[in-house]
C-alpha cells in the first residue's frame, strides 16, 4: 500500500461508500485503493490470463433490426422470420445480442439517463434513505439504493445502484415522501416498456424453440407474481482500473436480461474463452439469455459469461430489467426439446432455490448453473470448465 494520510483512511473506513471513495481519490495523491476494492489478480482485467480481448477486436455482437416485430405491427411475415431466426441463431451462438428499432421512445431514454444521472448525483445521506435494511427484508437483499454489494461477489464491484421489483415510486417516497414524479415516471415507464419488451421477444424465442408463443411470456402476464428487477447502475470513474472491477465475471441467473448502456462501454462478453467489447451502439438495447433460459432450452440458448470494466476518465451508467419468474416456478425443458440426440442437461429446479443457491456461491463466473446440470447426459461435458 503506499503511504496514506491518516485522516483520509479513518474516513474511508468509516463511509465505504463508493462515492465518498471516489471523492477521497480523485483530490488525493492516494493511489491504492482500499482492500476491498482491490480483486483477485486472476479476475482483474488486465490479468495475462483474461486479457485476450484484443485478439477479438473485429468480431462484434450481432445488431438486429427489430422494427417489423414491434407490438401491434401487421409486419411483413418474410421479415418477421427472418428476424426471428437471427434472434434464435445470435441465443445459440451468442447468448448475447444488441436490437435497434425497438420501439421505445428515443425522448424516453434520453429522459431516464438525465435523471438518473441526477439521482446518483445526490450526497449519500439522501440517496441512503432509500436503503433496505437487509436484515429486515430478506426478498429485498439486493435492493434499494446500494454504494457496494457485499451481498453479490466476493471482491467488491466498483459501483453503486438503485434497484427494485416494484413501483419505482416506492423507493423514491423513501427519499421523498410525497413522491418525486420529474425522476419516478420517466424511471417506471422505462423499465414497463422494457417489460413489454422482453415478454415480446420471449414470444419470439418460445415460437423459436418449437414451443408456443405464449410458453415464457405469460409467466410475466398481469397479476401473475414474478421475480424480475429492474436496476439503475453507477460505475464511477476510478482512479485505479487495473485493479477492480465494475462487475466482476457472472452470468445472469434470471431468464432475459434486457440492457441499455450509455457511450462509455466497458461491458465485455466472454466468447471462445476470450473477452469481446460489447461496442455502444447508439439507441441500441442490449439483449442476453440468462441461466433460466439456458435450462429451459435444453442448452440451446446459452447464457454467457460477461463482466464490466471501469473507466478511469468517465463515469458509466446503465440500466438493466432482469426477467425472472416467481420463485416457485419450475424451470426445466419441455418433452419436445429433449430426444437422443438431444438429452437433457438439466434437473428441473424451482427458480426460488437456484436463487438461494446463486446468493450462497456468489456471482462468480459461469459455474452456478452446474447446481442442475447432469454430467451424465453430456460426458464431454463431465468436467465443469
Ligand atoms: O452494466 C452493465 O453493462 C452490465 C450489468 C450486468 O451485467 C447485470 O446487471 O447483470
Ligand atoms: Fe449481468
Amino acid at each position: 500500500m503506499a503511504i496514506v494520510d491518516q485522516s483520509q483512511a479513518a474516513l474511508r473506513d468509516h463511509y465505504e461508500n463508493i462515492i465518498i471513495l471516489q471523492a477521497l481519490l480523485r483530490n488525493s495523491t492516494i493511489v491504492d485503493l482500499p482492500e476491498r476494492y482491490v480483486w483477485t489478480q486472476a479476475l482483474r482485467h488486465n490479468s495475462t490470463s483474461s486479457n485476450a480481448a484484443q485478439e477479438l477486436a473485429d468480431l462484434a455482437l450481432p445488431i438486429i433490426d427489430i422494427s417489423c416485430l414491434a407490438e401491434n405491427d401487421s409486419g411483413d411475415p418474410a421479415a418477421k422470420r427472418r428476424v426471428s431466426a437471427e434472434i434464435s441463431a445470435a441465443c445459440e451462438q451468442w447468448g448475447f445480442f444488441q436490437i435497434v428499432n425497438h420501439g421505445i421512445p428515443k425522448e424516453l431514454m434520453d429522459d431516464v439517463d438525465v435523471q438518473a444521472r441526477k439521482f446518483f448525483a445526490l450526497p449519500v445521506e439522501i440517496k441512503e434513505k432509500a436503503k433496505y435494511d437487509v436484515n429486515l427484508k430478506k426478498d429485498k437483499a439486493v435492493c434499494g439504493y446500494n454504494g457496494r454489494l457485499p451481498r453479490l461477489s466476493y471482491n467488491t464491484p466498483w459501483m453503486e445502484y438503485f434497484s427494485d421489483r416494484g413501483e419505482v415510486e416506492t423507493l423514491t417516497r423513501m427519499i421523498w415522501p410525497d413522491g418525486n414524479p420529474t425522476l419516478s415516471k420517466p424511471l417506471q415507464e422505462f423499465w414497463e416498456n422494457l417489460h413489454r419488451l422482453g415478454k415480446r421477444l420471449l414470444e419470439v424465442v418460445a415460437v423459436e424453440l418449437g414451443l408456443e408463443a405464449r410458453f415464457f411470456s405469460q409467466l410475466f402476464d398481469e397479476n401473475i407474481y414474478h421475480r424480475s428487477t429492474w436496476r439503475y447502475n453507477h460505475y464511477p470513474a476510478c482512479p485505479r482500473p487495473d485493479l477492480t472491477l465494475a462487475m466482476g465475471p457472472h452470468s445472469d441467473p434470471n431468464l432475459l436480461t434486457l440492457l441499455r448502456q450509455d457511450a462509455v462501454g466497458g461491458l465485455q462478453v466472454k466468447r471462445a474463452g476470450k473477452w469481446v467489447d460489447v461496442t455502444p451502439v447508439p439507441g441500441a438495447l442490449i439483449i442476453n439469455v440468462g441461466d433460466a433460459l439456458e435450462a429451459w432450452s435444453n442448452g440451446r440458448f446459452k447464457s454467457v459469461e460477461h463482466r464490466v470494466l471501469v473507466n478511469e476518465h468517465r463515469d458509466r451508467f446503465s440500466a438493466v430489467y432482469l426477467m425472472a419468474p416467481a420463485e416457485n416456478q419450475i424451470v426445466g425443458a419441455p418433452p419436445q426439446l429433449i430426444d437422443e440426440e438431444h438429452p437433457s442437461l438439466y434437473r428441473p429446479f424451482l427458480y426460488g432455490d437456484y436463487m438461494e443457491h446463486m446468493m450462497s456461491i456468489r456471482l462468480a463466473g459461469k459455474n452456478c448453473l452446474d447446481y442442475a446440470r447432469r454430467y451424465e447426459a453430456t460426458p464431454q461435458q463431465a468436467t465443469p470448465s
